[in-house]
């Protein structure tokens, strides 16, 4: 067997050519979605990735403003500038890239951003709201990984879903949200004791744990679904936690990395940033 690609890839610039639709729609009614992402130092993976949403705004429409700030900024400096940022009527949406230098607090910085234009979905007011299925923004990572699983028409009600990662960013999001969508969720981390008998009774199998070709195909059970959100670096390429290679001879979908999950986390904060546009009082 050789899985089937979810192509995240495809489906973002599906996504996109819907978006810049809208974005010009509501340019022309007198509102342009602005996104304002700031970067605390000069972590090298982070100014890829902050280049490559900036490059994400532009194609689409969405007028972007990067504030740079030196690697030993003070967390009241910041938390004055997420200030400004949230009084500034041209920004809709407010993103502090992660992580932080050590003397910042994040959780300091999370809870500044007014809720309203928080598209990351990291506020605890929406964090909380995800949870109780009231509209809120979702997170993006989990949200695409969503998005994803549907364009393939993959059923996600009743399904086992095991995610390994308990991060706030992307583990515990995601296992909320599948559970919105009525599968039933296992968490596993390190602390987790014999690993390999959880995700091999994973319908859906969620790795976000940081670790290259971590999840080997003995790890997998036959016919399962497979979601790489792993980013790591090995002898400068990038690969994810799962090894693709051993993987796709058992799995029925697969996530390439890169081109899969990335993509998609990037669109959906294109797609909050608009929502958080059209909301606008
Ligand atoms: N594609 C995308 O859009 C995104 C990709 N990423 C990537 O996803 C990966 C995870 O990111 P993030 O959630 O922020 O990472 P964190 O480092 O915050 O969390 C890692 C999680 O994995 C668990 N873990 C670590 N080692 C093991 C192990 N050997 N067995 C089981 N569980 C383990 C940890 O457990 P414990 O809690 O016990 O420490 C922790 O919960 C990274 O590679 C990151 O670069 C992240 C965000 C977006
Ligand atoms: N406040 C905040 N919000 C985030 O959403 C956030 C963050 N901080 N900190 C870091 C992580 C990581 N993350 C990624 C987004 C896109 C790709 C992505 O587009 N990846 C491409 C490849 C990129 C490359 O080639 O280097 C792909 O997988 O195809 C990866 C990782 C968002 N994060
Ligand atoms: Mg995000």
């Amino acid at each position: 067997m050789s899985a089937a690609l979810l192509n995240g890839k495809e489906l973002a610039a599906k996504k996109r050519e819907a978006m810049k639709k809208e974005v010009s729609a509501l340019i022309e009614g007198g509102t342009t979605p602005g996104l304002a992402v700031i970067l605390v130092g000069d972590n090298q993976a982070s100014q890829t990735y902050v280049r490559s949403k900036q490059k994400s705004c532009e194609q689409i429409g969405i007028h972007s403003v990067l504030i740079k700030l030196p690697e030993e900024t003070t967390e009241a400096t910041l938390l004055t500038e997420i200030d400004r940022l949230n009084e500034d009527p041209t920004i809709d949406g407010i993103l502090v890239q992660l992580p932080l230098p050590p003397q910042i607090q994040e959780r300091a910085v999370i809870e500044k951003i007014t809720p309203s234009k928080d598209v990351d979905g990291f506020h605890p007011i929406n964090i909380g709201k995800m949870m109780t299925k009231d509209k809120t923004f979702l997170p993006c990572t989990p949200y695409g990984i969503v998005e994803m699983l549907k364009e393939a028409d993959i059923t996600i009600g009743g399904k086992h879903v095991v995610v390994i990662g308990r991060s706030n960013i992307v583990g515990k999001p995601v296992g909320q949200l599948l559970l919105n969508e009525d599968a039933t969720v296992t968490y596993c981390h390190s602390r987790t004791n014999d690993l390999a008998t959880f995700t091999k009774q994973a319908d859906i199998l969620i790795v976000a744990i940081g670790k290259a070709k971590f999840i080997k195909a003995s790890d997998v059970k036959e016919g399962a679904v497979v979601i790489d959100v792993g980013m790591n670096r090995e002898d400068g390429k990038l690969c994810g936690d799962v090894d693709f290679e051993e993987v796709k001879e058992v799995a029925s979908h697969l996530t390439p990395v890169p081109g899969g999950v990335g993509p998609m986390t990037i669109t959906m904060l294109l797609e909050n940033t608009i929502q958080s546009a059209k909301d606008r009082t």
